[in-house]
């Protein structure tokens, strides 16, 4: 559609009133863009007039330099939304390039998002036969999306739409996914056989919960939090005493979605039997209940709008803010996935190389929730969490320019060299406790001196580099599965990768422009003490990845220490995890290494054995400086290959010998 010769399209069934098919203009001039009446991550929603038709639409302007997201899915997302044929999923209209931005029409929806009018009018939530007639139209748009291979993946209040008569739809196909898209029907057809409808029907389940109760569970937790409630805490319910008003049929349907083994979860068409939805009424009836008296779209969003604004000049995330990015954490902690099984599978025995506490047996996508301990889950985190959450940045440079992962050397982000802490507080200080949840800051605190208390990792000396930098995943097996980062990609790559990556690389070609310290999935880590403008944040991506950074970008960040606490210390916990890991993988290899070496030169085998069993540098004084000097876990590994198989070795790379030095190797150990 985009850059079509021709300068109309038809539009979608029923849209022309008695079924006639009537031609769309897909030109800019021909539609007229009224007031704002939502904003996403990389697009604002106006409600429009489209002008030789004289009909009222809404228009979404999707900005191309504010998504990192390639023209391809842009376009698809478009051609999904102009595809889908139900009366339970917003359509587009048609869609067409405008400048540097793509205009999608679609059918404007007058009683605006489920969560606008919550926030509006009932902040503690709707009645149940609200909700019962909300759901079951919410199903049917789910069961049509699913029965056609789509995932909606972004099931939410804010995206369930209401028009002027009442009629429900789920909007926004931003972060959809088509399993067919491959190409090979047949094949995910086999693949996904059941299991694709299972992250949706978490979210709905969620969905039921935050139009209850106005909120999503732990929505005032920090995000971090709220993933690892997620993963922990048995399945949120409607179990508390608020809950009494509502019947034990509703209590049932949100339990059957909230399972956290996802083949249990029921499918769309299963849930739509539920005794539950037999109270759901008409869409007269949601014209009475939500609409009458509601003002019109455009204020309403105006009056929220200024709302949160006047919380951020008094330097508070709005709590709508702090709602949507933990209730997205929270949905899609447990329910998303990238939709590439071979790529999860390998994503999971890499893991399990690199973590002992995963099993590489069961690489069923299932088994990747089922782990239970808690320090599984912070492997989770650190590793298979940030590698599930990769966005498209990743697999652009990486299937652009494989030189652009980094060498073991460049690999380590968090280094003695970049020591400035210009880039992030991660000592969380007490002034912040107010940002976030009292436990969650004691959490994370104890998290970092964990690691400190092993040597490898000092909150008070370690930061991240404060130049930009771009993480790539280093997914190939043999390099052990070290999460790398490239420091510099190569100008090959730079001048291959999209648009916004490259503006992140460098910075000094957009100075209005945030630098980006650090990338991962869905976080950033910024300078503290940048104005993030939501307007100008580079590399946003329409997609669950990037949603929350566009919402914590759109934040004013007052202070680095704040930063930290309210809003990216859970990023950091994760950068903190990966960074560990990383450099317990390389420790691992370096004392796998010494070890090596001190069977060669005679080391005592009780000796050898404390020396591996423990981690602290203490226990390296005295090993020989050679073992040590290498911290290019590439050549450790080789020097061990050598050594397990001396047949193999080659003798263009012997392995180095010189004498003792226990100071090297603490110098050493300590920069690891
Ligand atoms: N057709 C429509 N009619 C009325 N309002 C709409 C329509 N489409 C979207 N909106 C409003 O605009 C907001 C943002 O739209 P949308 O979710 O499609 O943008 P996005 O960039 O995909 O956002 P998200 O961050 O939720 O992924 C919605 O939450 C809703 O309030």
């Amino acid at each position: 559609m985009v850059g079509s010769g021709s300068k109309h399209a038809a539009g979608g069934s029923g849209l022309g009133g008695g079924g006639e098919r009537r031609k769309y203009p897909i030109r800019a001039e021909d539609y007229e863009l009224y007031e704002e009446i939502g904003q996403g991550v990389s697009a604002i929603v106006y409600r429009a007039l489209c002008r030789p038709l004289g009909e009222t639409v809404a228009v979404k302007v999707l900005d191309f330099e504010r998504t990192n997201s390639n023209l391809n899915n842009i376009m698809r997302e478009a051609q999904t939304m102009i595809l889908i044929d139900h009366p339970n999923v917003v359509k587009a209209i048609c869609s067409f390039a405008n400048n540097q931005t793509l205009w999608v029409v679609m059918p404007y929806m007058a009683g605006g998002s489920c969560l606008h009018i919550m926030k509006s009018v009932y902040p503690d939530g709707f009645e149940e036969a609200v909700i019962a007639t909300l759901l079951r139209e919410v199903l049917r748009g789910l069961e049509y999306l699913h029965h056609h291979g789509h995932i909606h993946r972004d099931v939410k209040a804010g995206n369930i739409l209401v028009d002027s008569r009442g009629g429900v739809k789920l909007g926004d196909f931003g972060v959809s996914a088509c399993l067919f898209e491959s190409g090979d029907r047949q094949r995910a057809r086999n693949t996904f056989v059941g299991t694709p409808c299972w992250a949706d029907i978490w979210s709905f389940g969620i969905t039921a919960l935050e139009l209850a109760h106005g909120h999503a569970p732990f929505s005032k937790y920090p995000p971090m939090k709220v993933l690892l409630m997620t993963l922990q805490n048995a399945p949120p319910g409607l179990d508390y005493e608020r809950d009494k008003k509502f019947s034990r049929h509703f209590k049932q349907m949100v339990a059957m979605c909230l399972v956290k083994e996802p083949s249990k979860r029921p499918t769309a068409t299963k849930l739509l039997k539920q005794s539950f939805f037999k109270q759901a009424r008409s869409h007269d009836y949601i014209v009475r209940k939500l609409l009458e008296g509601l003002p019109g779209l455009g204020a309403r969003y105006q009056a929220l709008k200024e709302k949160d604004e006047h919380l951020l000049a008094q330097k508070k995330m709005p709590d709508g803010r702090k709602e949507e990015i933990s209730q997205d954490e929270y949905k899609r902690g447990i329910s998303s996935w990238n939709f590439d099984i071979d790529d999860l599978k390998s994503q999971a025995s890499l893991i399990s190389e690199c973590e002992d506490t995963i099993s590489s047996k069961d690489t069923d996508i299932s088994s990747i929730y089922d782990f239970d301990t808690s320090l599984q889950e912070q492997a989770l985190e650190g590793s298979l969490f940030s590698m599930k959450y990769d966005t498209d940045i990743e697999n652009d440079v990486m299937a652009n320019d494989k030189s652009a992962v980094s060498s073991p050397e460049q690999s380590v982000c968090l280094s003695r060299k970049h020591s400035s802490m210009e880039s992030c507080d991660l000592d969380l200080q007490e002034k912040d406790l107010d940002a976030i949840p009292t436990s969650s800051f004691q959490e994370r605190k104890c998290s970092f001196s964990s690691c400190s208390s092993d040597g490898f990792l000092s909150s008070k000396e370690s930061s991240f580099s404060s130049k930009p930098q771009i993480n790539i995943h280093n997914r190939d097996k043999g390099s052990g599965g070290v999460l790398q980062v490239a420091d510099e990609p190569s100008p090959e790559a730079i001048s291959r990768a999209p648009k916004s990556l490259v503006s992140n690389v460098d910075e000094h070609d957009d100075r209005s422009k945030p630098p980006l310290i650090q990338q991962r999935g869905r976080f950033k880590v910024t300078p503290g003490n940048v104005e993030l403008d939501k307007a100008h944040s580079p590399g946003l991506q329409k997609s669950h990845s990037m949603q929350t950074i566009s919402q914590l970008s759109a934040l004013s960040i007052p202070s680095s220490a704040e930063a930290a606490s309210s809003i990216i210390g859970g990023s950091l916990y994760i950068q903190l995890y990966n960074v560990l890991q990383t450099n317990l993988l390389q420790r691992e290899q370096i004392l796998h290494a010494m070890k090596q070496l001190y069977i060669s030169d005679s080391i005592s085998p009780v000796r050898m054995h404390s020396l591996s069993r423990s981690p602290s540098p203490s226990s390296a004084l005295s090993v020989d400086r050679s073992m040590l000097l290498s911290t290019d876990s590439a050549a450790a590994q080789q020097n061990l290959n050598q050594r397990a198989n001396p047949a193999e070795s080659d003798s263009r790379n012997p392995l180095p010998k010189s004498e003792p030095k226990a100071e090297a190797a603490q110098d050493v150990l300590s920069k690891i």
